[in-house]
């Protein structure tokens, strides 16, 4: 086998890639997003934060095309790469998925084929973008798999997902994204299964791999000092509404207890407040606003 490389698409718009303007989503009735409004360039690598049930992975989800039968979504725009996604005015909606965009899910194996041998779906998603010979297959999933740090790519390429580690799961599911060529990866909590060690070398190789081939990356997570670390922007969701939108770099320059955001990032053990006495929580009655 020979090594491959990723190649940069051209990028020829400066134009946002995706654009959500006034997104609401409800199930049966309920709301569980509301006038959630952001836009991502080519390129741009964000995160959305906030606690459970904050609506994260719906907002991803009707931007995937994966929202479920019992959804009702509206919006003044949901498009991307200028083409609407779906169609907004019917009142129950199954999004037909979006072409360039890949969705990483947090488990692994709900992805992943079970049984099928790696090498297959390697092979099928690498056919769905162009018709790829055999041999063209096996030297471009090589360099992809040898770029998310699985070097032991025979073995890799003849087994099965159930017979990987979790974390080799992790990087082969992200290795099939990346072969699928996106323009946007949507990984939604892609390290929450994970230890402290993995989670930062799995959200290492999706920014790398995402500088690399140029394609935008949308993260969920819990995680918003992990995630403060390798994006450019941060979407922070609370009762499915967008409370704050900011940079890493300005999350980091507000004063503790000031913000959502900032409250978030304070309630998080780390090394630097191992030792107090009672970490900060967030008032639940409190009221943040964007
Ligand atoms: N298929 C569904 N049917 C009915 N309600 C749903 C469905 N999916 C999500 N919800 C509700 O919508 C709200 C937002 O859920 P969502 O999964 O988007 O939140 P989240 O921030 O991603 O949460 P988590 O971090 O726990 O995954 C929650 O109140 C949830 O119970």
């Amino acid at each position: 086998m020979s090594s491959a490389t990723i190649e940069a698409p051209v990028r020829t718009s400066t134009s946002p890639m995706l654009q959500l303007t006034n997104l609401s989503v409800s199930y049966d009735g309920k709301p569980a997003v509301q006038n959630v409004t952001f836009s991502i360039s080519s390129g741009e690598r964000y995160a959305i934060i906030g606690e459970s049930g904050s609506g994260k992975t719906t907002v991803c989800m009707a931007i995937s095309g994966f929202l479920p039968r019992n959804a009702t979504i509206s919006s003044e725009e949901r498009s991307f790469q200028g083409v609407p996604i779906g169609a907004t005015k019917q009142k129950t909606l199954i999004a037909p998925r979006v072409p360039g965009v890949v969705t990483i899910f947090q488990d692994a194996m709900s992805s992943l084929d079970p049984v099928s041998t790696i090498g297959k779906q390697f092979t099928a998603v690498l056919n769905g973008v162009r018709k790829t010979s055999a041999k063209e297959a096996i030297e471009r999933s090589e360099g992809i798999l040898r770029s998310v740090g699985l070097h032991d790519v025979d073995r890799i390429w003849k087994s099965s997902a159930a017979r990987l580690s979790g974390g080799m799961r992790q990087r082969v599911m992200i290795a099939l994204a990346l072969a699928a060529e996106p323009q946007l990866v949507i990984a939604d909590e892609p390290t929450s299964a994970l230890d402290a060690s993995l989670a930062r070398e799995t959200m290492e190789v999706l920014s790398e791999l995402t500088a690399t081939t140029g394609a935008a990356l949308l993260i969920v997570s819990h995680d918003i000092a992990l995630c403060a670390r390798y994006v450019d922007h941060l979407v922070v969701m609370r009762n499915g509404r967008v409370v704050e939108s900011m940079t890493p770099q300005e999350l980091a320059a507000q004063a503790p207890g000031s913000s959502y955001g900032r409250g978030l990032l304070d309630s998080i053990p780390t090394l630097s407040n191992w030792d107090v006495e009672r970490l900060r929580t967030i008032d639940a009655n409190q009221e943040f606003t964007a």
